[in-house]
C-alpha cells in the first residue's frame, strides 16, 4: 500500500495529438526518430510531402536522403514516429520502388516480362488483367527490346526501365526512387528521365526521388526538399512551377537556372555549417 502512496507521482501531460498535414498532403511525418549505433540520423522529424506531386530529396553526403526514403517505403524500421499515408499506414498503400542497383533489383531466373508483370501476379489478378497491363506499359514505355529476354541478357538501361515498369505496374500510388539514373549513361537517364515525366503527367503518382544530381533532382521536380547535414533536420522545401512537360530547353531557361542556383546556395550553406 505505501508502495502505492508513495509512487512517483505522474504530471497529467497530454499525449500530443497527431497533426495532420496541409490540405494537398499525401505522406505525413511526424517525430520520426531514427539511431544508427547510438548516434542519431533522424530525431523528431516531421515532414508532409504533397500528393500528385515529385518531390526531390537533395541534400550532403550520408544526411540520410536514403534512408528517409527507405523508412517512408517501410524498408529500414523507424525507431519511433508515426508515417501515414492520406491517413492509412504502409500496408494499407500500394507503393513501388526503383533501386539504384537494377541488377540486384530484378529476378535472374525469370524473364525480364515475368518480373515486371510479378507485382501482378502476386496481387491475384487474373491472366486476362495481366496482360491487359503489360501492353498498357510496353505501350507507354515504347518498349523496343525482348522482354522475353532474362534482365541479365539486357543492358543498364533496358534493365533499369523494365524495373522502373514493375514499379509502376501495379498502378502505385506512391513511386520511390533512390538514384535511379546513377548507373546510367547520358542517353539512357535522358529516355527515362522522360518516360518518368510521361507517366507522372499521366497518373499524377506521387513520386520521391534521391538524387546527386542537382541539375536532375530539378528538372523533375515540383518540390525540392533540402536537408541538413545529421541529425538530420529540413534545411528548406523550394517550390518549383515550370510547366510541364519540361524539355533540354528548360534547362537553360532562367527559372531553372534560379532554382538550380538557391538550391546550390542551401546545399552549400548547409554542408559548411
Ligand atoms: N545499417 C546502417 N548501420 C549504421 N549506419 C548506417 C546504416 N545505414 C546507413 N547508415 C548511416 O546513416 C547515414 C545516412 O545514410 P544514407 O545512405 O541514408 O545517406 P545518404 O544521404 O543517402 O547518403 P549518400 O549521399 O552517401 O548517398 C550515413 O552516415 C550512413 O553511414
Amino acid at each position: 500500500m505505501s508502495a502505492v502512496l508513495n509512487g512517483p507521482v505522474y504530471a497529467d501531460v497530454p499525449t500530443p495529438t497527431f497533426q495532420p498535414g496541409p490540405a494537398g498532403t499525401h505522406i505525413t511525418i511526424r517525430g520520426l526518430t531514427k539511431y544508427f549505433a547510438g548516434w542519431p540520423l533522424y530525431e523528431n522529424f516531421d515532414l508532409d510531402i504533397p500528393k500528385h506531386k515529385i518531390v526531390s530529396v537533395f541534400g550532403p553526403n550520408g544526411c540520410g536522403k536514403s534512408t528517409l526514403i527507405n523508412m517512408i517505403a517501410g524498408l529500414i524500421p523507424i525507431d519511433s514516429g508515426e508515417i501515414l499515408f492520406d491517413g492509412k499506414s504502409l500496408k494499407d498503400t500500394k507503393i513501388g520502388y526503383v533501386f539504384q542497383n537494377y541488377r540486384e533489383a530484378m529476378f535472374p531466373w525469370m524473364r525480364t516480362i515475368d518480373n515486371i508483370a510479378y507485382p501482378l501476379k502476386l496481387e491475384g489478378r487474373s491472366k486476362a488483367e495481366v496482360d491487359r497491363r503489360m501492353e498498357e506499359l510496353v505501350a507507354s514505355f515504347d518498349v523496343k527490346f525482348d522482354l522475353k529476354r532474362y534482365p541479365y541478357e539486357l543492358s543498364g538501361g533496358q534493365q533499369q526501365t523494365a524495373s522502373i515498369m514493375r514499379a509502376l505496374a501495379p498502378n502505385p500510388e506512391v513511386l520511390f526512387l533512390d538514384e535511379p539514373f546513377s548507373a546510367l549513361d547520358f542517353e539512357m537517364t535522358l529516355f527515362i528521365r522522360e518516360k518518368l515525366q510521361e507517366v507522372f503527367m499521366k497518373t499524377g503518382t506521387t513520386m520521391l526521388l534521391v538524387s546527386h544530381d542537382l541539375e536532375e533532382a530539378v528538372y523533375l521536380a515540383d518540390q525540392v526538399l533540402l536537408l541538413t547535414k545529421r541529425p538530420t533536420k529540413v534545411a528548406e522545401i523550394l517550390d518549383y512551377g515550370d510547366a510541364r512537360p519540361r524539355t533540354l530547353e528548360t534547362l537553360s531557361s532562367a527559372s531553372f537556372v534560379a532554382m538550380k542556383k538557391l538550391s546550390l546556395e542551401i546545399f552549400q550553406r548547409e554542408v559548411r555549417r
